[in-house]
């Protein structure tokens, strides 16, 4: 069961292992899995995780920019990267990644434009950290930390050159 954590401490490397293990149990036995990840640090953990489970021939990536319900206010992300989906949604047990779970809004929009592609079978979440706050019925199956985050301040993934991640709180 993950723990509430103190945001400025969160070990972005324990908690990663944490997430790997869950989803290995969680996805043992299951056919037809395909994970895809939230640009951009839903997309790097989706990387790594595919690696890490033998999937890499069954991983994408969504940029929900277009999909979002504040498109107007967000605008487009500074590092746009097009969707990429090359395996059979419809059918798939698809693994929806991203790293940090606050609204519930990048969910709700990956899940409309995972449903452009086909008809999936089912649609899982994993996040690396849940910070509470919803503004959506939305839900995790795996997080590996639960946190919460001072007012106006924001957890933010970094991924360094070597691969290893690192939480801030900025
Ligand atoms: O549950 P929500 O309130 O929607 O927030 C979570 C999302 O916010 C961040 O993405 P952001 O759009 O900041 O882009 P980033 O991943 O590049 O930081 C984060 O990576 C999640 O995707
Ligand atoms: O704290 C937050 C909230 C939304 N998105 C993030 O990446 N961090």
């Amino acid at each position: 069961m993950p723990t509430t954590l103190n945001p400025s401490q969160l070990d972005a490397e324990a908690l990663y292992s944490v997430l790997l293990q869950q989803v290995k149990t969680g996805l043992a036995g299951v056919a037809n899995v395909a994970i895809v990840g939230i640009h951009s640090g839903g997309a790097w953990l989706a990387e790594r995780l595919a690696r890490d489970l033998d999937l890499a021939d069954r991983l994408g990536v969504l940029d929900v920019s277009f999909y979002r319900d504040d498109f107007a206010q967000k605008g487009l992300h500074a590092d746009v990267k097009p969707t990429q989906i090359n395996f059979e949604v419809a059918g798939a047990t698809i693994l929806l990644v991203d790293d940090v779970l606050y609204t519930g809004r990048t969910t709700r929009a990956a899940i409309n434009e995972l449903f452009d592609y086909g008809r999936p079978a089912k649609i899982m979440l994993a996040a690396l950290v849940d910070r509470g706050e919803r503004q959506l019925p939305v839900a995790a199956d795996f997080v590996a930390a639960f946190t919460t985050v001072p007012p106006g301040q924001a957890l933010v993934l970094k991924q360094a050159d070597t691969g290893t991640f690192t939480l801030t709180l900025a």
